[in-house]
């Protein structure tokens, strides 16, 4: 004891110097008891053992001293708590304790204030003068956890004035009470005195590792492994006997750390260290750093994987090499990516897949002679030419609000855009497309312009949409350099000559388009059945290019096209289509024209319907395309056409023959009837002779062969009618000819017939005054001659033409007969 006393003297000079000069010791025992409840170690040794959560809290120079002082004081509150007597009777409350520490204090009132003296001046020695006041004042406020639960036991009279007496007077109790005080200083001075060092290190340490998580979660995973390896460095220097800020151990704490500081004896020190250190880390944690939890992602890619303890964004083994942290406990490979198995598990609500609108990844061929251009711009003359032609168009909107500039909107039927000039709808007009387009391109981005250029397979670049437009949507404008033809012609042949692909197009006033220079539009590529159109619209009285969505709208991803309806001016021009779709016509020609579907269409259904073609195939003319379809359909139609043309040019022969026949006939019928009324009217019966042989009145010829005069008269005239057709092949008969014919005549009408003479006179007598007249019949004969065989072949063709009739034939033969009777 004698050393010990003397260290202890030694380590609290000051402190007796003070009270030697405030009040004379009455014994030795009471500076012994001061100097062991209040020394510097002490109280810091208390604040080792008890205090976890001040490490890592700032706090100013004074409040911690204040604070050491109430751990200080509180050791002799422990101390009393830890007395028999204190443990049977239930805990008083603060004035209790106040009456009672007066009545104690009265039995051992000088030693108390020897050790209450000291425990002033060793205030005093501590605290600068400016913080004595705040500590004798606010000794009992510190914001530690230990110190919160004194000073819950003195919450009732924190407001009195007693407060610091109270305090005072538990502490002198507690060293009236207990004798045995001197072996329970030596613990806490020996053993936790060289912890109490530590701590005040270890709250800065705390405090800078705290700091250097912050950083390393800042700066990244580097920084943070260095971080870690710092702690890691100072973790040897943490105390082992952290405990978390629990309260109940912290209440618990003082009563065993008491007990056990009576049973150990001073020898062991060594021992008491690792004994202490126990009861402690059973509740405490692992002094492992304490990072920043890492926050999992709700939502992106990862969403409803497993969380793995590689810090994201780095290949797993590379990061277990690096942190040491092995790989994750799984037995076998986890399920794929948005189906594993917590999905499978739990389910999830449905997101959007992430290439919803997903353009195409950086590094896409692009093409690098393509100078864009937005907007249309005149070259050369063009500029000049237009305004001189430039008409001012206006189309007034009629549309109401419920219509809402529809598809019945006049002014979409005539492809004139809405605006507010022309249409008073306003937002609610749909025949703006221009304007959306206009917003769209200055909002910008991948989504709102809509389109990409993509490398085909076989057809040079096309563009790609990257999202979907609804049916008849606008999508892109087609715009470039706006050129004559006479440009445009002198580009094609010097500039263009060796391209492959061009970007012309017919725009307007006989211009065009020359989009070498010009907007995306240009890369797109045609199809024979397409997913868009291009259309030119009238938009503020100009014309404007641009391509829209087809009738089924585009999906994100496809590639675009329009029918080119090329026109390839040359066979050099003329090139192979790749479009791939099934109607496809073969080459970058044009389309077929209305008239020509119609006729195709026709041609099909008959085909179908197997029905004969009525359609002539010179109307099949035109451009390299229909040349070759209407060679293609000839080849196929040739076997066809032979079979069908025999039967039908024979029917075709008879009818034209027929209907000849009628029309000569009537025409002969309505002349014969004239004639007739004629020389009736003249008095020229001859002229009937002459004109009833008019082939066609068969009936009548039959009736006349019944007489001989008729039939003299049929044979004369019979000939009649195919020697007005063919007048140039009948010969004149001889002179000699006509007197037989005469004279045959007159026998025969003397003999056989019952005309009068008078009859025939009256016709002789009439013959005179028309002797040609007469005359006619009398060459009838040498026509009959000529035209018996005349009558023959008339009668070979009539056979021929089946059309003309038994009577007409019977006739002929007749007069043939009658004339070759004559002869005899
Ligand atoms: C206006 S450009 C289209 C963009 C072009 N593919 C490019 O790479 O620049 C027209 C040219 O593309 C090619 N092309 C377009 N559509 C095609 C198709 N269906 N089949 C074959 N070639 C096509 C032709 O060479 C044509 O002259």
């Amino acid at each position: 004891m004698a050393p010990r006393t003397s260290r202890l003297f030694a380590s609290a000079a000051p402190a007796l110097a003070d009270v030697s000069t405030h009040e004379p010791a009455d014994d030795t025992m009471s500076l012994d008891v001061p100097e062991q409840l209040l020394t510097p170690e002490n109280s810091r040794s208390e604040t080792s053992s008890n205090n976890e959560n001040a490490l890592a809290e700032e706090k100013p120079a004074a409040r911690r001293r204040s604070t050491r002082m109430a751990r200080a004081s509180l050791a002799a509150v422990e101390a009393l708590d830890n007395t028999p007597v204190k443990r049977d009777v239930p805990t008083p409350s603060a004035s209790e304790a106040y009456v009672e520490s007066l009545a104690k204090a009265k039995r051992s009132h000088s030693s108390l204030r020897h050790s209450i003296a000291a425990m002033e001046s060793t205030m005093r020695s501590d605290t600068t003068p400016a913080h004595d006041t705040v500590t004798r004042d606010h000794s009992m406020v510190p914001d530690t956890p230990v110190s919160k639960s004194s000073q819950e036991l003195q919450s009732e009279d924190m407001n009195t004035s007693l407060q610091q007496r109270t305090l005072r007077k538990r502490v002198e109790k507690t060293l009236t009470e207990d004798e045995g005080a001197d072996k329970v200083k030596a613990t806490p001075k020996s053993g936790p005195g060289i912890s109490t060092r530590r701590s005040t290190r270890l709250s800065l340490l705390d405090r800078a590792s705290d700091l250097v998580d912050r950083a390393g979660s800042v700066l990244g995973k580097r920084s943070r492994d260095l971080g870690e390896k710092d702690v890691g460095r100072r973790a040897s220097l943490r105390p082992r006997n952290v405990a978390p800020p629990n309260e109940d151990a912290l209440a618990s704490a003082p009563k065993e750390l008491a007990s056990k500081k009576r049973r150990v004896s001073e020898s062991d020190l060594s021992k008491l260290r690792s004994q202490d250190a126990s009861p402690f880390e059973e509740p405490a944690a692992p002094s492992t750093p304490r990072y920043k939890p890492k926050r999992w992602l709700t939502h992106g890619l990862y969403t409803g994987q497993e969380p793995s303890e590689s810090p994201p964004k780095q290949r797993r083994s590379k990061n277990s090499r690096k942190t040491g942290g092995g790989p994750m406990q799984r037995k076998i490979l986890p399920l794929p990516m948005f189906a594993g198995s917590r999905l499978v598990r739990n389910g999830r609500n449905f997101e959007l897949p992430f290439d919803v609108f997903s353009p195409l990844p950086p590094g896409q061929p692009k093409p690098d002679e393509w100078r864009k251009t937005n907007k249309n711009v005149f070259v050369g003359d063009a500029g000049s030419i237009w305004k001189a032609n430039k008409k001012l168009e206006l189309s007034t909107c009629m549309c109401t609000e419920e219509d809402g500039c529809d598809e019945n909107c006049q002014n979409r039927y005539m492809f004139y855009e809405c605006d507010n000039g022309n249409c008073r709808l306003g937002s609610e007009c749909g025949n703006r497309s221009f304007e959306e387009l206009k917003h769209r391109t200055k909002a910008g981005g991948k989504y709102n312009i809509g389109v990409e250029v993509i490398k085909t397979v076989d057809r040079g670049y096309g563009v790609r949409s990257n999202r979907s437009f609804e049916p008849n949507q606008i999508i892109v404008e087609y715009t470039g350099e706006i050129v004559t033809q006479i440009e445009c012609e002198r580009r094609m042949r010097s500039v263009y000559k060796n391209n492959d692909c061009y970007y012309l197009m017919y725009f307007d006033q006989n211009m065009i388009i020359d989009a070498t220079r010009g907007s995306i539009a240009r890369f797109v590529n045609h199809s024979c059945e397409p997913n868009c159109r291009m259309e030119k619209w009238t938009v503020a009285g100009k014309p404007r290019m641009a391509l829209f969505a087809g009738d089924h709208g585009v999906m994100t991803g496809e590639e675009l096209s329009y029918d080119y309806n090329f026109d390839p001016y040359s066979n050099k021009n003329v090139q192979e289509c790749r479009c791939g779709s099934p109607n496809c016509r073969g080459i970058l020609g044009p389309r077929l024209k209305d008239k020509e579907q119609r006729a195709k269409e026709l041609e099909e259904k008959r085909k179908a319907t197997g029905s004969p073609r009525k359609t002539n195939a010179k109307k099949v003319t035109g451009t390299k395309r229909k040349i070759t379809e209407a060679i293609e359909n000839s080849t196929a139609r040739q076997g066809k056409k032979q079979k069908l043309l025999a039967p039908k040019s024979i029917k075709a022969g008879v009818k034209r023959a027929v209907a000849k026949a009628s029309t000569v006939r009537g025409k002969a019928i309505a002349k014969k009837g004239a004639a007739v009324s004629k020389t009736r009217g003249r008095g020229k019966t001859p002229a009937k002779n002459v004109k009833l042989p008019t082939v066609k009145t068969a009936s009548r010829v039959k009736a006349a062969v019944q007489t001989p005069r008729q039939r003299a008269s049929t044979a004369k005239a019979s000939p009649a009618s195919p020697a007005k057709e063919k007048t140039s092949q009948l010969k004149r008969p001889s002179a000699e000819t006509k007197k037989k014919i005469l004279a045959a005549a007159a026998q025969g009408s003397s003999g056989r017939g019952r005309k009068s003479p008078a009859k025939l006179q009256k016709t002789e007598t009439k013959s005179p005054r028309k002797p040609a007249a007469r005359k006619a019949p009398i060459k009838s004969p040498v026509k009959v001659k000529m035209p018996a065989s005349t009558a023959k072949s008339t009668a070979k063709g009539a056979s021929k033409a089946r059309g003309l009739g038994k009577g007409v034939r019977k006739a002929a033969q007749s007069v043939v007969r009658s004339v070759r009777g004559a002869r005899k």
